[in-house]
């Protein structure tokens, strides 16, 4: 493949915004993936993609096409929430030409192999992201939380010719072979965070009031790791997650937010995920799952999705 291809970025919503803004700023071609005519239609009536940045705004006139175009794509980031991935997946199936790349950009763990399992053509790079962005409008993203992108292909360590772009963009990420890794650490600071600010209805920093209780989870997610072949991502990782819950004590987490907001969440690729990995290896969580059965209730109590 070569590496001149346009960057083609599906979901032009917080991170792909982000993504697709800065790799356009950079003097590479992009063109954002959306869903049909309506939603092609609003973001030209918007006159482009608008990213804030230090609080400056800078409108940018991206390329944008609909999913139902049919020229062929050669590097894909998927950008779309984890439960969205397989479907986006297939609808983007026939343009994928043999031997592309596809970067997965989803929180949590599951819907990665469904792509893969959708697209058996293409090279799959996971991308694990601390980067933070929210879409104050429609079209409109504020880049709200500097981080790191770690992408890594668990088949085959040789990086992309493509990745140099990344630092032409100034998108701060390192290549890694232990991507599953990253993402399963990542899941479980979610899984020991999240949920619990959920149900407490607290921002991060008040789970410092329940050491015990996050402590406990924290021993069983470490247990889960280590089944799964992650034993480095089980290392110091109470440490790590009161250190996030100090480092992020005024914010409410990403599923906090969801929730408030009347919108679907990441569940069933993080939490659930990781309580379903349990009964797969059939390792003991019993915390885990009586997490998972208190959040179920009350997304369910919300009128919330529970997949
Ligand atoms: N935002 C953040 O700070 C971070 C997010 N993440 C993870 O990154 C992933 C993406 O999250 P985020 O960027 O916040 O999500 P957003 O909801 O902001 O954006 C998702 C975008 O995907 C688009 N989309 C979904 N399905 C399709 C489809 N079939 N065709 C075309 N477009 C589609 C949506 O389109 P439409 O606009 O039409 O709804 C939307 O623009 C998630 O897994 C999240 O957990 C990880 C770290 C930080
Ligand atoms: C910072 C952290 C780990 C918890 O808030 C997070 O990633 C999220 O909110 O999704």
């Amino acid at each position: 493949m070569s590496d001149d291809a346009p960057w083609h970025i599906l979901g032009a919503g917080s991170l792909g915004g982000l993504w697709a803004a800065r790799l356009a700023r950079a003097g590479l071609p992009v063109r954002l993936v959306l869903r049909d005519a309506g939603r092609l239609a609003a973001y030209r009536a918007a006159g482009g993609l608008t990213l804030v940045e230090d609080g400056v705004a800078t409108q940018l006139p991206i390329a944008a096409e609909t999913v139902a175009e049919p020229a062929p794509i050669q590097r894909l980031l998927l950008a779309c929430k984890a439960y969205d991935a397989e479907a986006a997946a297939v609808a983007l199936a026939p343009r994928l030409a043999a031997g592309s790349d596809v970067l997965v950009l989803q929180n949590g763990l599951g819907s990665q192999d469904a792509v893969a399992r959708r697209l058996p053509g293409s090279r799959r790079v996971l991308v694990s992201s601390t980067e933070g962005a929210f879409r104050e409008g429609d079209f409109r993203v504020v880049f709200a939380g500097r981080g790191f992108t770690w992408l890594g292909d668990p088949d085959d360590p040789t990086p992309p010719g493509w990745l140099e772009q990344l630092q032409r963009a100034g998108i701060p990420y390192a290549w890694t072979p232990a991507i599953l890794s990253r993402l399963w650490r990542k899941l479980a600071l979610n899984c020991a965070i999240n949920p619990a600010s959920v149900l407490h209805d607290c921002r991060n920093g008040e789970l410092a009031d329940h050491p015990e209780e996050i402590a406990g989870l924290c021993v069983e997610l470490g247990h889960l790791l280590e089944a799964s072949g992650q034993p480095a991502a089980a290392e110091g990782l109470f440490d790590e997650v009161q250190a996030v819950i100090r480092a992020t004590a005024g914010n409410y987490s990403s599923m906090h937010q969801d929730v408030a907001h009347g919108r679907r969440t990441e569940i069933a690729y993080l939490l659930g995920h990781a309580c379903a990995q349990a009964r797969r290896l059939e390792v003991p969580v019993p915390r885990l799952d009586a997490l998972e059965a208190r959040l179920r209730a009350r997304l369910a109590a919300r009128g919330l999705p529970l997949d």
